[in-house]
């Protein structure tokens, strides 16, 4: 990890950047590359509730099992990341079952704050980072895509290892979760009043990072008035 650049420096501001967004919208790739690109340590909070369901699911219990869900999220090793079960499309379904109970949001609040709270700053991606993460990052997006779009991209990503993927399935996943998600009682899939929203759909990578960067740029070398 390099050290942060001279832009993110002279905005005397802690370069904490948060992305949210739903499914597939690009987040986790935009995230990685910011966080490249100003030498920032990165966190996918999708990861720690893709963890805490696939624990709950070996456990053998059922994933609206809050007591165990908690335990679980409470223990996560810290390579829990490394698991290739958590990036399939199953996991990320059971994720937001576990991720609608408050008991497991509470237990992973702390450790998300702590990896935004780094020094250095942080870059964080999910569906609640600037809502309830992180509500003073300095920089916040919002990254959108078409249901469409957003299926096409994670067929690609998941025929490429499971040639029983399927693209109706997914869109009908990513339609279900998008509902879920911006519908659950606890820190629903909603925008924060001040991030900037960025639809992907007509954007390819290099074009949506591009897209990100001067919107981060402008954000972070612009102290807001009052802060
Ligand atoms: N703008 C884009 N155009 C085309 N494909 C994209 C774009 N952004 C991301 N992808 C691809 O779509 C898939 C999902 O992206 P990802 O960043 O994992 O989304 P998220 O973190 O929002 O779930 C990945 O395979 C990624 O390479
Ligand atoms: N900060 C976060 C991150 C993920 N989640 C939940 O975890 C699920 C999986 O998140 P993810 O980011 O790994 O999913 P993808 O967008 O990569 O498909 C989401 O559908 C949300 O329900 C959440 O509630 N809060």
């Amino acid at each position: 990890m390099g050290a942060p650049t001279a832009a993110v420096i002279a905005s005397n501001i802690a370069p904490v950047i948060a992305i949210d967004g739903p499914a597939a919208s690009g987040k986790g790739t935009l995230a990685r590359r910011l966080a490249a690109h100003y030498g920032l340590p990165w966190l996918d909070t999708g990861l720690l509730y893709r963890a805490v369901a696939v624990g709950v699911l070996n456990h053998g219990a059922a994933l609206d099992d809050e007591p165990v869900a908690v335990a679980i999220a409470r223990g996560l090793p810290a390579d829990f990341a490394d698991n290739p079960a958590l990036r399939t499309g199953e996991a990320g379904a059971a994720a937001s079952r576990v991720a609608a109970l408050p008991g497991v949001r509470a237990a992973l609040l702390d450790a998300q704050r702590a990896f935004a709270a780094r020094p250095g700053g942080a870059v964080l991606d999910g569906r609640d980072i600037g809502t309830v993460i992180c509500p003073d990052a300095p920089a916040k997006l919002f990254v959108t895509a078409s249901a469409e779009a957003r299926a096409d991209r994670r067929y690609r990503e998941l025929a490429a290892r499971d040639p029983a993927a399927s693209y109706d399935r997914i869109l009908a996943d990513i339609r279900k979760r998008d509902a879920d998600d911006a519908s659950r009682a606890v820190a629903p899939l909603v925008p924060a009043a001040d991030a900037v929203l960025l639809d992907t759909t007509s954007l390819d990578i290099d074009g949506a990072f591009a897209s990100a960067l001067a919107i981060v740029q402008r954000l972070l070398g612009a102290p807001r008035p009052g802060r």
